[in-house]
């Protein structure tokens, strides 16, 4: 997880701010983030809590106002709390630290951007507010109706053609009938958006409803070449999440030399080396993965449940329900990315 750029204070006691430098407290001592909300939350509103460092230990607690810090302070510090089994925290005012990270990023986490064209990956596309309030709560509504299939930490529901997880593929021969008529709306609105590839490939017959509960992500992965078509789109629903991006280098692949300060090459544990770019996705906007997006970026959603968006902290308080439409492929991939394509082994 991503670590607080607000830093553990330098002097005796430090200036009073909204954000409070928390000790003896932490899932590594039995307490849960939910119960650090709960009870700092008695004093007022909180804008998040963040681990200070890996002890699992130490916390920032972040409050909307200075003088519900300030409250908190006085009631927690250095006193046996009961909501917390009798733990006395140690408490400071906590700092911004005037160092990068305050650019909107966070130790291990990437800048996040609002904008699909600030992050340069050819055929990744975000419309924001592709439906309405009112349409969110009926899609909301249609699928809550329905029966949900249990994943071991998310729920699903598949249209159209069954998605099997072990092979990450469809049995194309099994249709399971049409998209349900709740979708229409959405169907016909992106059949109305200007694409450039043929019209075939807009007729969408394969849908899989997400259903995250708070904090829960997705590990990376390119959808599987020989099951989709290049059209990919994602409808996100009830809560926002961050996407990120992952675009392995292999060796005889240099990145394309736009320039440099937005090339930011890193190292897995495998020593490999990848691009990474991350993007916030606000409910009812619709994601497109289309070309190089679609067919050589890994993409995932980390597990967090709080992110930094430039200079906003942004909880995930409520599950994220996703519509990812897509078309089942008939005949083999012919894509150019060659190293990513199933059909060319
Ligand atoms: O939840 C999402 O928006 C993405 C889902 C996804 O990537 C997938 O089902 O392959
Ligand atoms: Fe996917």
């Amino acid at each position: 997880m991503g670590f607080t750029r607000f830093g553990r204070p330098k002097g005796a006691q430090g200036q009073s701010s909204p954000n409070l430098y928390v000790a003896n407290c932490g899932p590594a001592v039995g307490l849960s983030y939910d119960t650090i909300v709960s009870v700092f939350g008695a004093f007022g509103e909180i804008k998040g809590v963040f681990a200070a460092d890996e002890s699992g230990a130490r916390v920032v607690v972040c409050f909307a106002e200075e003088g519900c810090a300030q409250n908190a302070f006085n009631a927690l510090n250095g006193r046996p709390c009961a909501e917390l089994g009798g733990r006395s925290l140690h408490i400071r005012y906590s700092v911004l630290q005037p160092t990068s990270q305050s650019q909107g990023r966070v130790n291990d986490s990437v800048p996040v951007s609002l904008l699909a064209s600030e992050l340069n990956i050819p055929g990744l596309y975000l419309m924001h507010d592709f439906v309405t309030a009112k349409e969110e709560e009926e899609f909301l509504a249609a699928v809550d109706e329905r029966p949900w299939k249990n994943l071991s930490k998310r729920r699903v529901q598949h249209y159209g053609y069954e998605f099997c997880y072990e092979t990450r593929n469809v049995d194309s021969r099994k249709n399971l009938g049409e998209l349900p008529a709740f979708v229409s709306p959405i169907l016909e609105r992106i059949a109305m958006l200007p694409m450039r590839e043929d019209a075939e490939a807009i007729v969408l017959d394969q849908l899989t409803v997400n259903e995250y509960p708070p904090g829960v992500g997705l590990s990376p992965h390119i959808d599987t070449h020989s099951a989709f078509e290049g059209l990919i789109f994602s409808l996100s629903l009830a809560g926002p999440c961050i996407m990120e991006f992952r675009r392995y280098l292999d060796a005889g692949l240099t990145p394309r030399a736009s320039s440099s300060s937005d090339i930011e090459i890193e190292s897995s544990e495998n020593n490999s080396n990848f691009l990474r770019r991350a993007i916030y996705l606000p409910p009812r906007s619709l994601l497109l993965l289309t070309g190089e997006a679609r067919y050589a970026w890994n993409h995932y959603i980390p597990h967090h449940k709080i992110d930094m968006v430039k200079d906003s902290v942004i909880r995930r308080a409520s599950r994220r329900v996703s519509f990812t439409f897509r078309k089942v492929r008939a005949s083999p991939c012919q894509c150019e990315f060659s190293q990513y394509c199933d059909s060319r082994r």
